[in-house]
């Protein structure tokens, strides 16, 4: 039996049941950056994000959905994290567009229900900007491929407490360290990241992509403010 909530969705009766256990061996960092590099997400050059500064370095993890195998391991390793910092949660929504694929991913490994938040409602249809069934009240994780200032996980959670939902804790894939990090707490978001700029600098440094020079400039040229 399910009962009519505010939202016009049906609570589920059963309580969900957050299975925190992963299911593959644990991803570490230097594999996922390999897979990544050979995926050729990383690219220097000029660029500029959706804060409108220019980066001399463009991290694009929209390519990694172009191979299952790269996709589940990004999730993976945002699932080993949570499930090693006893991140509880009901539900499980992607920062719109991009971590899409990552979120459902994360949902289907921990086996815990997914909800989707649109960029804009539909002007037609039930109208809704948060999709899927949930009962208020319950917390949502906020899953992100790489994340700049934190605005969007920001605008994700708004809309998401809107709802009567609760949002504590975000997680990436990666932290371009912008300060997301320091920009989520002031809205009691608790953010994570499993890959860091400055590792990912490192990283094409042993690739002979980049001196330890030119990583120093893009660092202080990436804590410039916005
Ligand atoms: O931390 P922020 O400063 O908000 O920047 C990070 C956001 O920017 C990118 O999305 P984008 O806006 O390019 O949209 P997309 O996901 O639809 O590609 C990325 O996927 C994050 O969602």
């Amino acid at each position: 039996m399910t009962a009519a909530t505010a939202n016009g969705n049906h609570a589920i009766e059963d309580p969900v049941v957050v299975k925190t256990q992963a299911v593959s061996p644990p991803v570490d960092e230097s594999t996922l950056f390999e897979e990544l590099y050979q995926m050729k997400c990383f690219r220097t050059g000029e660029f500029y994000l959706k804060s409108g500064q220019m980066t001399p370095i463009y991290i694009d993890l929209r390519r990694i959905m172009s191979s299952p195998r790269v996709l589940r391991m990004a999730a993976q390793a945002m699932c080993d994290k949570v499930v090693a910092k006893n991140i509880k949660f009901d539900y499980v929504v992607g920062v719109p567009y991009a971590a899409l694929p990552l979120a459902t991913l994360v949902s289907d490994i921990l086996n815990v229900p997914m909800l989707m938040k649109r960029k804009e409602a539909k002007a037609y249809g039930t109208k809704q900007l948060i999709e899927g069934v949930y009962q208020p009240g319950g917390t949502v994780l906020l899953v992100e491929d790489v994340v700049t200032s934190g605005e969007s996980i920001r605008e994700t959670a708004e809309a998401i407490r809107k709802e009567n939902l609760k949002v504590m804790d975000a997680i990436a894939v990666l932290d371009r360290q912008q300060g997301a990090t320091a920009n989520l707490a002031e809205d009691d978001l608790n953010f994570l990241s499993f890959l860091t700029m400055e590792g990912i600098l490192d990283g094409l440094i042993t690739k002979n992509e980049m001196t330890e020079d030119r990583k120093q400039q893009i660092i202080e040229h990436l804590a410039k403010p916005f």
